[in-house]
């Protein structure tokens, strides 16, 4: 898994081994909190943001609408005015943009801080993309990040999508505890609906 750049790698070792202790293996792994599949807490971008441990875990768990948009050049409310997102309180955008995840891109398609209203319109509350980041890599102000903040959307990054079709799924993309954490990684997983 390709980490940002100079971020920490991640690593798994042993701390001690079943021969050591005479019982067990036990591992520890390091790792940043942006690592893989993600999410973000406020606190990412903002001093004064919630931390991991202080967000509603409703918004990673339940139904959630996958959407495709195929390498668009950025995702505004434009993008996604073809779509019925009656209803929706989760979406995933699969953009494919990220093909090779051990690899981390040089370019990815930013979201437009338009959309943030957008989905707070329709309702929405979380938004997963297959991406690193939803704002461009050399963004140091973050637009996306504080207006999908601002408008109570909650990010989710890095979701592998390769192979999932647009429709209806259930999603489960829970974060760790991490008291006082920026982020953590998720196990997501889908499941189609019915
Ligand atoms: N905003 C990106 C991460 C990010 O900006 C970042 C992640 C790890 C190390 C440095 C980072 N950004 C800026 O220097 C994200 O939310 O994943
Ligand atoms: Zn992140
Ligand atoms: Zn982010």
């Amino acid at each position: 898994m390709a980490v940002w750049p100079g971020d920490t790698p991640f690593s798994y070792r042993l701390t001690w081994t079943k021969e050591e202790t005479g019982s067990v293996n036990v591992g520890r792994v390091t790792m940043s909190t942006h690592t893989g599949t993600h999410i973000d807490a406020p606190y990412h971008f903002d001093r004064d943001g919630k931390r991991v441990s202080e967000l509603d875990l409703d918004l990673y768990i339940g139904p959630v609408r996958v959407i495709r948009l195929h390498r668009p050049a950025g995702i505004s409310r434009r993008e996604l005015e073809g779509e019925n997102l009656e209803g929706v309180a989760r979406l995933l955008i699969r953009t494919d943009a990220w093909p090779d995840k051990s690899v981390f891109p040089g370019e990815i398609p930013p979201v437009h801080p338009d959309l943030a209203p957008y989905l707070e319109e329709k309702g929405i509350r979380l938004l997963g993309l297959d991406l690193p980041s939803v704002d461009p890599l050399d963004s140091k102000a973050l637009p996306a990040h504080h207006a999908l903040t601002r408008h109570g959307v909650h990010i989710l990054e890095g979701v592998v999508l390769d192979r999932v079709e647009p429709g209806e799924y259930e999603l489960a993309a829970l974060p760790l505890p991490l008291a006082e954490a920026d982020g953590s990684p998720v196990r997501a997983a889908l499941r189609p609906l019915e």
